[in-house]
């Protein structure tokens, strides 16, 4: 229920929500995207193949889908016994160094998408800034060498896998749509009144019940 009620709906306008006041907060940033927009829409609709094709439109997309992924962790459970490969050692409670950690069947596992997608090892120094231009230059070696097995840009925000988004192309279309189409139109500014966050939601509650049932729990993050 929580997969047909929130997977397409909450995400993708959650991710809009949080372009617009990202847009409001570098006023920069959404006069050149509106100018992009516009000098191309040359007051008619986009066909598909111009709307996707706009550099700087996808570059504030992507980065917003990194930065503030609204799926922020994801959760799994073991069905085997199995050992999990680390891509670098960590050090244990007790100090010893490990490179992999073995994880017993039925275990709860969250998954720290977020701590992925804003790694500093992976995305450099910058990786808590929201920068759309990062994405108009090859991104650093470092990015394409970590391997991520997410479905988009080396993102884990749909997830990868055999149970990846199937909806990551349609919500990049939506969230084009809707901002060429908004920024066309209006200009955003920041409110007077402060904006609070609410990321907590139904669906972490429906995971804390899933975990009280497992056996024990692992936190990737
Ligand atoms: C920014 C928007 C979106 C984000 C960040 C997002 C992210 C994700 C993630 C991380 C998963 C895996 C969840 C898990 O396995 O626990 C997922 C699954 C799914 N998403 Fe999305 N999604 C987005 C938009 C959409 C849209 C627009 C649709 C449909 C049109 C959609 C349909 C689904 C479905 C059906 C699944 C379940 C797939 C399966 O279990 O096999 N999502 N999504």
């Amino acid at each position: 229920m929580s997969t047909m009620i929130f997977a397409a709906m909450d995400t993708t306008s959650n991710a809009l929500a949080l372009t617009l006041d990202l847009l409001a907060q570098h006023p920069d940033v959404q006069d050149k995207l509106r100018k992009e927009i516009v000098e191309a829409r040359d007051g008619r609709d986009l066909p598909y193949d111009e709307l996707v094709g706009l550099p700087y439109l996808d570059a504030v997309c992507r980065e917003t889908l990194r930065l503030h992924d609204p799926v922020p962790l994801v959760f799994r459970e073991t069905r085997n016994d199995i050992v999990l490969p680390l891509s670098e050692p960590i050090q244990g409670v007790d100090g010893s160094m490990m490179s992999e950690i073995p994880i017993p069947k039925d275990t709860a596992i969250m998954v720290g998408v977020m701590a992925s997608n804003t790694s500093k090892t992976i995305w450099g120094d910058d990786a808590h800034e929201w920068k759309p231009e990062r994405w108009l230059s090859p991104l650093p070696s470092a990015v394409s060498d970590a391997h991520i097995p997410g479905i988009y840009s080396h993102l884990m925000t749909f997830l990868g896998g055999g149970r990846a988004c199937i909806g990551f192309k349609f919500s990049q279309l939506e969230m084009k749509v809707v901002l060429s189409l908004l920024l066309s139109n209006f200009t955003f500014e920041l409110s007077d009144k402060p904006i609070m966050w609410n990321v907590a939601g139904v669906r972490a509650l429906l995971n804390l019940r899933k975990l009280a049932q497992c056996s024990s729990v692992l936190i990737c993050d």
